[in-house]
């Protein structure tokens, strides 16, 4: 995706005051401040609140029990499984459901409006993996994508330049994709590879682009260990190293035990204010308080590939979670390209179109790479040069 996939770029240090910040909308649970020795390119400032969403604030118990029960609430609330299935859907579920689709109408039906609104633009695709590509399952490791989709990446990133942008860390969804032509950003965006012909993908560290949080490793490692030796004894929980960042999975915990899970996390947590919590679809994701997300992945990935000043780049961001609402946010405020949100129920998403689930992901990059074939295929009686 860029004229020099080569290139290293390391971080910038600056000093940092810390703060654990969490939206529920956006995603942060949980905040507290101190003051740390440089730790990365830039921080997040913050004061004593839990924020459930963009607009309600709650003010910190001294206990810490608004805060567990805040967690709680947004753990449940980032379930959207729990919604009853369409066919008993009420009117009220079903006038909410119509309206957002007006709002977020699904890329299939607008397919032509998107391929009208790309014209002359260099299409840049950017695809979430968990929930986009791959169906959800219980266990983490056996999240496959099927061959079909990986046929059907291929075939995109043979179309357009396409970036894989994940929760999980880099060598993992790699192993999942397993396609050399993408475009990696693991760690929610914290560790960036460009495309590499070397099938050992591990080794080909020459490609590497940015990994703006390499100082948070030691203290990621520490921090995976204690939560796997503080969780072990909720079943279901499962604690998840993505390198830059961990994910706590309670996917399979008995709802009951979420309270106790959230507790164990914020007790480990505490002692690192450097570290920031955030929700994902059942998991609880922590990362470096550095101001780098999906978003600022996104802009780094199109400024590699010389379009950050260009009037003439169409981004097509298409994924399923809270994380990838900061890309969505980015393409709306540039004013280019698209976000999708992979969803089967109204969520709250600066996203533009929606799709339903990755098998409808997959009947749309089918459709994109085949437009894309049609158009640079000369006409019918159109003599070839
Ligand atoms: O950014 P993504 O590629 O969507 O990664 C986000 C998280 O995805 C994975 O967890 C999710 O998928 C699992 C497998 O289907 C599922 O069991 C889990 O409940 C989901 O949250 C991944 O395991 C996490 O590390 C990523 O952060």
């Amino acid at each position: 995706m860029t004229n020099n996939p080569n290139v290293v770029i390391s971080e910038s240090k600056s000093s940092i005051n810390m703060a654990i910040t969490v939206t529920v909308s956006n995603s942060s649970i949980f905040q507290a401040t101190a003051q740390k020795p440089p730790a990365g390119p830039s921080s997040t400032t913050g004061g004593g609140y839990i924020s459930i969403s963009r607009s309600t604030k709650l003010v910190q118990q001294p206990d810490g029990r608004a805060r567990i029960k805040t967690w709680v609430d947004s753990m449940r609330a980032s379930s959207p499984s729990r919604i009853k299935p369409t066919p008993s859907l009420s009117d009220h579920d079903h006038d909410n459901n119509s309206s957002w689709m007006l709002h977020h109408p699904s890329a299939l039906d607008m397919f032509d409006q998107i391929i009208d609104a790309s014209k002359g633009k260099q299409i840049v695709m950017f695809l979430d993996y968990d929930g986009t590509l791959s169906p959800i399952v219980d266990d983490p490791d056996r999240a496959f994508m099927s061959d079909a989709m990986r046929k059907t990446v291929k075939t995109v990133a043979r179309s357009f330049p396409t970036a894989i942008v994940s929760g999980r860390r880099r060598d993992k969804v790699y192993g999942f994709v397993r396609l050399g032509e993408l475009y990696y950003a693991g760690s929610h965006g914290m560790d960036i590879k460009g495309p590499t012909k070397d099938s050992n993908y591990k080794k080909c560290t020459q490609s590497v682009l940015f990994q703006p949080a390499s100082e948070f490793l030691p203290m990621i490692d520490q921090v995976y260990k204690e939560l796997v030796e503080k969780t072990k004894s909720t079943p279901g929980a499962k604690v998840e190293n993505n390198k830059f960042c961990l994910s706590v999975h309670y996917r399979c915990v008995e709802e009951k035990k979420w309270s106790e899970l959230a507790q164990q996390v914020k007790s480990v947590l505490k002692d690192f204010p450097q570290l920031r919590l955030t929700q994902g679809r059942k998991v609880l994701e922590i990362r470096p308080t550095i101001k780098w997300d999906k978003g600022k992945a996104l802009e780094f990935l199109l400024e590699s590939l010389g379009f950050n000043n260009c009037s003439d780049v169409f981004p097509v961001y298409i994924g399923d979670d809270r994380t990838d609402e900061d890309a969505f946010k980015i393409i709306r405020e540039r004013g280019q390209g698209f976000g999708i949100l992979v969803s089967k129920f109204p969520k709250e998403t600066s996203a533009s179109y929606s799709l339903r689930e990755p098998s409808e992901v997959m009947n749309f990059l089918q459709r994109l790479a085949e437009w894309k074939k049609r158009s640079i295929l000369p006409l019918p009686g159109q003599c070839q040069m």
